[in-house]
């Protein structure tokens, strides 16, 4: 059986780490494009080098031209810059917009039928931007976020609770940015919702708002400490389950950044929140029950993300033309 081929369309530290991982997980072969010379060759040849190592089997190639994303199942999208300490994800927002202008025409033309995971910032702008510019079906486009979001907010738990982070599930909804919407009622350790936890004693709710805060602010975190760029072993293994879910057609339940078109009163927007992924791309938006200031800060997330819509609307007006 052929395997399939994996776009990975930026090769700096998010997309090198994302082509090591599908090696090691034999997802597919993969294609690293980038408009570096030589970078993706570079990185694709140092991570076929390691197969013998590591006994994997996946053909790992290295582009500059558009050529090469010919027939991928799935295109993840790093291609752009990232932030520097003191900078916020939106001050990304035209350099990227124009990036993602290119990068939504070269799938357009060689990937139309891929499985596309933006995650490029500010990610719920750029993925509105990308479903543009490819014009690819919504439930196609998707942006990864949420899993990234989710999995710090369970890291944190598991280790204020001294439990594995196996049996700690989070949901963290909204834009990926400072107004991100961490779930409490939705979060549990081993099926119990944190409020629940608080009222057994096991932690505070003081101690509860610490850990929201430093999720929301996990991204700055660290790029404060690597002062060059930002996080990347956890976003990229945060799509690749996402990949793997549309590769394997296992329907799991993720937080992603998903185009609403009336879910959560939420119209022409791309939001995080929970999604079924399988062999047809976003298969359902889970439209959860928010109430009270749960529903407040989802709004307030919203209209962050519909001031960055606007902002990409001006500057490239053409691109609602798609
Ligand atoms: N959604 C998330 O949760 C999340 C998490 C981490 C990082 N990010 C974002 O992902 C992006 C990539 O991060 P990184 O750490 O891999 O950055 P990086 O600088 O290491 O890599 C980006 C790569 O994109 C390439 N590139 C730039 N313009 C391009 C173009 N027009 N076409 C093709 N390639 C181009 C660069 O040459 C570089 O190799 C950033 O915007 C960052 O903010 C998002
Ligand atoms: O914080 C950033 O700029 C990168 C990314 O969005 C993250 O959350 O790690």
């Amino acid at each position: 059986m052929a395997r399939d081929k994996i776009a990975l369309i930026g090769s700096g530290q998010i997309g090198g780490t994302l082509a090591h991982l599908v090696g090691l997980k034999e997802l597919g072969d993969v294609v690293m494009f980038d408009i570096a010379e030589g970078v993706p060759q570079g990185k694709a040849l140092d991570i076929a080098q390691s197969s013998p190592v590591d006994g994997f089997d996946a053909h790992l190639t290295g582009a500059n031209s558009y050529e090469a994303l010919d027939g991928a199942k799935v295109c993840i999208v790093t291609a752009g810059v990232p932030r520097k300490p003191g900078m916020s994800r939106d001050d990304l927002l035209s350099i990227n917009l124009k990036v993602m202008e290119q990068v939504g025409a070269g799938i357009k033309k060689y990937a139309p039928d891929a499985f596309v995971i933006c995650i490029t910032n500010p990610l719920d702008a750029m993925v509105w931007a990308l479903q543009k510019a490819s014009g690819l079906p919504h439930k196609k486009v998707v942006g990864m976020a949420g899993v990234l979001d989710s999995a710090r907010f369970r890291y944190f738990l598991a280790d204020e609770f001294n439990v594995s982070v196996e049996d700690v599930t989070a949901f963290v909804l909204g834009g990926h940015g400072d107004t991100m919407v961490p779930l409490t009622r939705y979060s549990t350790v081993a099926g119990i919702p944190l409020p629940d936890l608080v009222k057994m004693g096991w932690t505070s709710q003081t101690r509860i708002d610490e850990i929201v805060d430093r999720t929301r602010n996990g991204g700055a975190e660290i790029v404060n400490l690597l002062k060059t760029g930002s996080a990347f072993y956890a976003p990229a293994a945060s799509a690749i389950a996402m990949a793997e879910s549309y590769l394997k057609d296992k329907k799991r339940v993720l937080p992603c950044a998903a185009y609403l078109n009336g879910e959560y009163s939420v119209k022409d927007m791309y939001v995080g929140v929970p999604v079924v992924i399988g062999s047809k791309g976003v298969e359902r938006i889970v439209e959860i029950e928010l109430a009270g200031k749960d529903r407040e800060a989802f709004d307030r997330s919203v209209g962050a993300v519909q001031g960055l819509v606007d902002a990409c609307k001006k500057i490239a007006p053409d691109l609602l033309g798609r």
